[in-house]
């Protein structure tokens, strides 16, 4: 289980995260919408653990552990991953090399893995050099499979992608968060639900997403503050329909 509780974070001498809570319970998918500049990123690179978000206040807590001010990789190992919206570039390193990485101590059929997301073909190439924008989201999905954390944050996955690729992607994040799973003759889906332990934390502006894999939560990120707790689709319906300021009008109101 994650638990933020009233996080405040700075970056750059500016505060960029305000009493922020949330709990995401093993199993649980949030959605995290919010306009440009809002600090969706700054919260998903504040849960990894880069050091230039800095935490002023508050505590986060990762399966029981204070992770408040553990190092990225300290994070990595306990579980979390994240895909990230704009990754570096990285010369002297190949995609294949990278995946294997990924992997730690896990026996990893790398090619077998980046079939599943049609990405062959780059695995010979340096990590991110010349890739498309497409095909960087495809590769960051491709090293989160060989990671299989447990907690994995989404920046804006879909962003960039073409509509024929928005299912493959959109399905293979849905089979990494456990979302795949259909009830059998066995198993009911209260059981199917029951035994899945991925967290995702995913951020989205269209909502496509939404179209391949069931959400337990929506949540709107606005200047900061988490300012609304809700239905995704509801919330994306609120939003395409009314903006984001409505969003918060609902929590003043609620409040
Ligand atoms: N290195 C930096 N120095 C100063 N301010 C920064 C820096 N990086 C980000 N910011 C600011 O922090 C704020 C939050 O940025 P963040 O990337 O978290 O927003 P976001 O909600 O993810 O936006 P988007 O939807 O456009 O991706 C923005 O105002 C941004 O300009």
């Amino acid at each position: 289980m994650l638990v933020i509780e009233d996080l405040e974070v700075e970056l750059a001498g500016k505060k960029i995260l305000k009493h922020i809570d949330l709990e995401i319970k093993p199993g649980e998918t949030h959605i995290l919408f919010g306009p440009n500049g809002s600090g969706k990123t700054s919260l998903l690179m504040t849960i990894m653990g880069y050091p230039q978000y800095k935490v002023t206040g508050g505590k986060i807590f990762f399966k029981g552990v204070d992770i408040t001010h553990l190092p990225i990789n300290e994070r990595a190992k306990l579980g979390i991953g994240m895909a990230y919206q704009r990754p570096p570039t990285i010369h002297g390193v190949k995609t294949h090399q990278m995946v294997k990485i990924c992997g730690g101590d896990r026996e990893i059929n790398v090619h077998e893995l980046a079939r599943k997301v049609n990405f062959q073909d780059f695995l010979d190439r340096d990590v991110n050099a010349g890739f498309s924008g497409g095909e960087i989201k495809r590769s960051e999905l491709l090293q989160l499979m060989a990671q299989d954390p447990d907690l994995m944050l989404f920046d804006e996955p879909e962003s960039g992608v073409d509509m024929e690729n928005i299912a493959l992607v959109s399905q293979t994040i849905a089979r990494l968060l456990q979302k795949e799973c259909a009830p059998t003759d066995i198993k009911s889906m209260l059981q199917v639900k029951r035994e899945r332990t991925k967290m995702g934390l995913i951020i989205t502006h269209t909502g496509y997403i939404l179209e391949y894999l069931t959400a337990d939560k929506g949540q709107v990120l606005y200047d900061g503050v988490l300012s609304c707790s809700d239905n995704p689709r509801e919330i994306l319906h609120c939003i395409s329909e009314m903006g984001y300021e409505e969003c918060v009008r609902c929590t003043i109101a609620s409040n």
